[in-house]
């Protein structure tokens, strides 16, 4: 493989290589947000590559190219796949970062295997960056590779972003190896969070756990920076909320192909009053349970008919050898059952569930055939769907339920906003998506298909490569600590702008 200028280096590849049956494999697109946002941003910029995981284990796959897309595979064993993928990335980390939703597990042979592959992927990427090359680094499973990569190739501009939220200083500080983290984050020359909370809570462990000097005003959105100062680097640290593809999207649902699509599918779902729409990899922080609580009571109170209302919940596959996936899928499963058994008739579910993938397009025809979409998360970094669905409704006046504990929510404040924990608040917000006439809908979505398109992907990424590449004096703020706390020395900072 050739050395390249610039290099995106995640956990996964964008696609995932599925054996078949037949002894045979064939790539498949693989699941996430993460990929979703990344893939368009790699597809533009040449002399580029994407390192990752093929997602299967023991796969001896050579580079290649697909979609305009270089792509270096990093192999793991089946033995890595257990401890550093499912164990420490997915059953230490996300549930760390997503407030404990799930009690999190703290096992030593995990954290060897996370260390081991993150050194993995550090090696690969300092062979495969040309000199002075650009390296931009995702997500919760790879926090050590800014540190080990800068070690390996002092010369690199290195940037990491977190995709998940980055949690409360009580929570992250249980876990065994924090300080570790910390300082493998402080490798890289920028690192950034989906919103300014998080990149907060990182300065002040910057401080408390590594010792080192950092600014202590508020971050603020893309230009208003923190600062970590250490030894003679100066670590930057922002918040810059992901985006989608919108312009693409909002075109792709006006196409009559898909127009048409979103009809037969009302058409197959019974020509219902109400299309609701929920769209998640099946994962516990996504809240599927709690939307279909809230359906199951509205229709035991009688404010929901079930002759009226169809939801569609579309379950991607996620993680499922992880034991909290594995509970999480049976009890969702079952309350599917509970509920069509319930109010349900023959041939006429009230809730059609899907656990598989759909198709792109069928997706988009989705959002364009759902009424209400319904977005619930207990934690989210961001929640994608939510800004899909809103790209997606023209100027129809489609409404969406939000949790108010995703990344999303605070960009898309015209949504029904609703606490994920309080049922009744979910009901309520569910009710009022329904009865809320059509000239205020179309108010709301179109305030925030304005900050849907204005803020895309391209955006996001142009954002977080110009303050790592061009530096605070292209119009980048730094927070300056606006005196001293007691005892503690003050961070000694330059302003940018
Ligand atoms: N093609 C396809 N994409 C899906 C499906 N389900 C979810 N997605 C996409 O997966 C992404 C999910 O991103 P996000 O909401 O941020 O949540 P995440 O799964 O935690 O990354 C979005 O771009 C969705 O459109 C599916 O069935 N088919
Ligand atoms: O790779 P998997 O274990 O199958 O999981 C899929 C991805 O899930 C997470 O996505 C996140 O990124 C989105 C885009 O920034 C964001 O909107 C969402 O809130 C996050 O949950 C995970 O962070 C990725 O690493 C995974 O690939």
């Amino acid at each position: 493989m050739t050395e390249s200028d610039f290099i995106v280096v995640a956990n996964r590849l964008p696609i995932d290589l599925e054996r078949l049956p037949d002894g045979s494999s064939r790539w498949k697109r693989s699941p996430g947000g993460l990929v979703t946002a990344l893939e368009p941003v790699l597809r533009e910029s040449r002399s580029s590559a994407w390192i990752g995981w093929p997602g299967v284990p023991d796969a001896d796959v050579e580079p290649l190219i697909e979609d305009d897309i270089a792509m270096q595979p990093v192999p793991l064993s089946g033995q890595e796949v257990t401890d550093y993928y499912e164990g420490f990335s997915n059953a230490t980390l996300w549930p760390l970062y997503h407030d404990v939703i799930v009690a999190p597990e703290y096992h030593r042979r995990w954290w060897a295997a996370y260390v081991t592959v993150n050194r993995r992927f550090a090696d690969v990427t300092a062979k495969a960056a040309a000199p002075g090359a650009t390296v931009w680094v995702q997500d919760y499973q790879l926090q050590l590779v800014p540190k080990m990569l800068r070690m390996l190739r002092p010369d690199l501009t290195i940037g990491f972003f977190l995709h998940i939220p980055f949690p409360p200083v009580e929570l992250f500080l249980q876990l065994p190896w924090r300080t570790e983290i910390v300082e493998g984050l402080l490798g890289a020359d920028l690192i950034g969070f989906q919103l300014p909370g998080g990149a907060q809570n990182f300065l002040y462990l910057a401080r408390r756990l590594a010792g080192h000097q950092t600014s202590r005003g508020s971050v603020g959105l893309r230009s208003r920076l923190g600062e970590v100062q250490v030894g003679f680097r100066k670590v930057r640290v922002g918040a810059f909320p992901i985006s989608i593809e919108s312009s693409r999207i909002d075109e792709i649902s006006k196409r009559r192909e898909v127009r048409e699509q979103a009809r037969e599918l009302r058409t197959e779902l019974g020509n219902p009053r109400t299309i609701l729409l929920g769209v998640d990899r099946l994962d516990y922080t996504k809240g599927i349970d709690v939307r279909l609580a809230a359906i199951e009571e509205l229709l035991a109170d009688g404010d929901l008919d079930p002759g009226e209302i169809v939801l569609v919940q579309l379950a991607t596959p996620s993680r499922e050898r992880v034991d909290s996936y594995v509970r999480m899928r049976a009890s969702i499963e079952s309350r599917v059952g509970r509920i069509n058994g319930e109010y349900g008739r023959v041939g006429r579910p009230v809730v059609h569930y899907h656990h598989r993938p759909v198709a792109r397009n069928e997706l988009i025809a989705f959002f364009v055939a759902a009424d209400v979409m319904l977005v619930t998360p207990l934690r989210d970094g961001m929640n994608l769907v939510a800004k899909e669905y809103v790209a997606c409704q023209g100027d129809r006046g489609g409404r969406l339920v939000l949790s108010e504990f995703t990344g999303a929510a605070h960009e898309l404040r015209q949504a029904y906003l609703c606490n994920p924990y309080d049922l009744d608040g979910v009901k309520h917000a569910i009710l009022s998506a329904l009865t809320d006439s059509p000239e205020d809908a179309r108010r709301r979505m179109r305030a925030m298909r304005r900050q849907v398109l204005s803020f895309d992907v391209s955006r996001w990424a142009a954002s977080f490569l110009r303050a790592l590449t061009v530096g605070p004096e292209a119009g980048h703020t730094l927070v300056r600590d606006p005196e001293p706390m007691l005892g503690e020395p003050a961070a000694e900072l330059t302003s940018g702008s």
